[in-house]
């Protein structure tokens, strides 16, 4: 039974479809069969890895607000045993369609339900709110994985989506866990990026990874390739740590069970 990943943080450019995307192709290339969910209408994990999203012709919107069987928006990728369902800007207007709907809230879960036992890993990329995609990602989820970039303001905002995490864990879904906190963007050159380490540590100790993202030039330059690091640049340092961290990922998967 595949366990599903919601990549979640309500704040913007934090790093959420960067790991997504790149978390995602390392567990598949560690043999991990993996489906990534584009949860989020910018749709940019779904650009991110190769599909243009103007040759889209059903994603998450369909699955979610139309009842479309699951199965026929999985689209394959260019990396082995990693597959997506798109999201392209038609998933914005679930946001509003979906409050009039009955269990707006588990529909995503129903969705993913019919096909959680073909994946290991099903990895959920939410947009930067807290509204209905972002519910429906955490009450699908079995755990929340949380990047946190290396800023001034990292904290900021943080206390909202664990209470978030604590409304759904009450109402929607009891089994929800943090699966770990990410540090994302460090510049290690920087005092201020070592303070921050600091403060996420102590704040969320054992549940923040080891491995730390760092601040990578391959990173950021792979979406505009339409591929994970792990295909634009495999000897770059981006791809070793989503490496490390698709390690530390599975070997936590593992100790819990
Ligand atoms: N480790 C990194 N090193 C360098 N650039 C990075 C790194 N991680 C992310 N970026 C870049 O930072 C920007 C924001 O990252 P990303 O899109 O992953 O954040 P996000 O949280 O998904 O944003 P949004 O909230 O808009 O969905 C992107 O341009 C991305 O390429
Ligand atoms: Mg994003």
């Amino acid at each position: 039974m595949g366990k599903i990943v919601a990549v979640a943080n309500q704040k913007g450019g934090v790093g959420k479809t960067t790991t997504a995307v790149n978390l995602g192709a390392c567990l598949a290339h560690h043999g991990q069969k993996v489906l990534l969910v584009d949860g989020d209408p910018q749709g940019n994990a779904t650009s991110g890895v190769g599909i243009e999203k103007a040759d889209v012709d059903a994603c998450v919107y369909n699955v979610v607000v139309e009842d479309m069987d699951t199965k026929q928006v999985i689209c394959p990728t260019a990396v082995e045993n990693l597959s997506i369902i798109p999201a392209t800007i038609q998933l914005a207007g679930a946001e509003i369609e979906l409050v009039s709907t009955i269990s707006r809230e588990v529909r995503l879960k129903r969705a993913l339900e019919t096909v959680k036992d073909q994946y290991d890993y099903i990895i959920i990329d939410c947009p930067p709110s807290l509204g209905l995609l972002t519910l429906n990602a955490l009450t699908a989820a079995d755990s929340v994985l949380i990047p946190v970039q290396c800023e001034y303001y990292a904290l900021e905002g943080l206390s909202q989506l664990l209470n978030t995490v604590r409304l759904v864990q009450k109402h929607l879904n009891h089994h929800l866990r943090i699966e770990g906190v990410l540090l994302t963007m460090l510049d290690a050159r920087t005092n201020l990026g070592l303070q921050v380490t600091a403060e996420v540590k102590k704040y969320f100790q054992e549940r923040v990874y080891q491995t730390i993202i760092p601040r990578n030039v391959r990173l950021s330059e792979a979406p505009s390739h339409g591929a994970p690091v792990i295909l634009y640049d495999a000897k770059s340092r981006g791809a070793a740590v989503y490496m490390e961290l698709a390690k530390e990922v599975i070997y936590n998967g593992e100790r819990i069970r």
